[in-house]
């Protein structure tokens, strides 16, 4: 079988191309990092260092990569078995583009069924790119592409700082791994892939993860930027930011157990477990990384306002997701585009307004008004200021 991976970066190459290989799938990485690229096709094979408890370092291979904005990744597509893409949400729309015309291509003499899943930290993220693949899509091929090519919703998880290796292609990835796809989308056999875990019940897995562990790791970032640490570790350490993550997750937790009727313990199991991988001593993940694109985190439907929108409509407590939200935008780094957007808007339009704005959050609620509030105490009480 042979796969297509569109983003050869730390998930792609640290996990989900690892885990494709580990099958035998041939696995050909699309990127548009032309550096990345020539050396992955120069050696053909990369090392994945596992780190944990227990420690040791794995050769991924054979692989080769490709340019994705060039024809060649229209070749590929008429011929694999498999797409997957970790590229970042906001990159599907991107290669969407790619995605269509290939299908097209493929579609004239290969009617063999394909799947493609998108491994991004996003509700539903295969089934928004198979709506921006269906805008690019003439009509006449809507039905041909809905017989044949399966769009399959997935959770992905697995904690891939970049490497601070010298070998521009060494990923270290944490132990733990999940990944876990609908199986009700496929088209065609499902393939056999180690580790790919297959449910008819993927929302509640994926709202799992995304408002469990990327809520508390955004509330650990952006608590931990506006105390002054540099590391997830090194502010998970810090005993005041580890009680306040640990809280906000509960308060997104008790939205999950009612919507989805969790097992009370078990989720509190999750959130400890979840707690000591945030604490791994052998990871090096920046601050930075993990508050990445603050305006993608304030939206409506991802890890911070989706919790909060529970905690209304269950009419349950939410101070800490309050107090985090209020972190947010405080977040500032001169290097992240959206963080200086954001930034810019505050500094321009005030919280209230730059907050409905991005979060899509009613200007009239008292949640607004408590998010003013915490950001006013917190930005009169910042840390570096004294
Ligand atoms: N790193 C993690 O711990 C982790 C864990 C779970 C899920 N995720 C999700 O996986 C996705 C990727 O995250 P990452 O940490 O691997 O990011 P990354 O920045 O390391 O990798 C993204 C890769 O996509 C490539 N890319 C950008 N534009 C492209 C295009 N047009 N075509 C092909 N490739 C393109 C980049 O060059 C880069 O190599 C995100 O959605 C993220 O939320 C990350
Ligand atoms: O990738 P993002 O920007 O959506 O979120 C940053 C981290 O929380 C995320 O990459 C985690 O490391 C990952 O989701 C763990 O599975």
């Amino acid at each position: 079988m042979k796969s297509l991976h569109f983003g050869a970066g730390n998930i792609g190459r640290g996990f989900i191309g690892k885990l494709l290989s580990d099958s035998g799938l041939e696995v050909i990485f699309a990127d548009v990092n032309q550096p990345l690229l020539d050396a992955i096709n120069a050696r053909g094979h990369y090392p994945v260092k596992i780190v944990g408890t227990e420690s040791s370092t794995v050769t991924v291979g054979p692989v080769s990569a490709i340019n994705s904005t060039t024809d060649d990744v229209l070749e590929m597509i008429e011929s694999v078995d498999l797409i997957t893409t970790a590229v970042g949400p906001a990159v599907l729309d991107i290669i969407a583009q790619s995605i269509a015309k290939g299908l097209m291509r493929r579609l004239t003499n290969n009617d063999a069924p394909l799947n493609i899943i998108a491994c991004e930290n996003m509700v539903q993220a295969t089934t928004h790119l198979k709506h921006e693949v269906f805008k690019h899509l003439p009509k006449s091929y809507h039905e041909q592409v809905e017989a044949c090519v399966g769009f399959v919703d997935s959770a992905v998880d697995r904690i891939v700082p970049p490497t601070q290796a010298d070998d521009p292609l060494e990923v270290t990835v944490e132990t733990f791994s999940e990944w876990i796809v609908d199986q009700t989308q496929f088209k065609g056999a499902i393939p056999d892939i180690v580790g790919m875990e297959l449910t008819d019940n993927l929302l509640a897995f994926i709202e799992r993860k995304l408002f469990t562990l990327n809520t508390g790791h955004a509330a650990t970032a952006y608590l931990g930027a506006y105390y002054g640490h540099k590391t997830i570790l090194q502010a998970i350490g810090d005993a005041t930011i580890y009680q306040q993550v640990k809280a906000t997750m509960q308060e997104s937790g008790e939205v999950l157990i009612r919507r989805y009727r969790f097992d009370r313990a078990v989720h509190e199991a999750y959130i400890e477990k979840i707690l000591r991988r945030f604490a791994n001593p052998y990871l090096t993940d920046e601050v930075d990384r993990v508050a990445r694109q603050p305006i993608r985190k304030l939206s409506a439907s991802d890890r911070l306002i989706k919790p909060l929108l529970g905690t209304i409509e269950y009419a349950t407590a939410n101070d800490n997701l309050i107090n985090v939200i209020a972190a947010t935008l405080l977040y500032k780094n001169e290097s992240d585009p959206q963080a200086v957007e954001l930034q810019t808007l505050l500094n321009q339009q005030g919280v209230k307004a730059t907050l409905t704005h991005y979060t899509g959050l009613d200007i009239n609620t008292a949640e607004v008004e408590r998010i003013v509030a915490a950001y006013q105490q917190l930005q009169a009480n910042t840390p570096s200021a004294g």
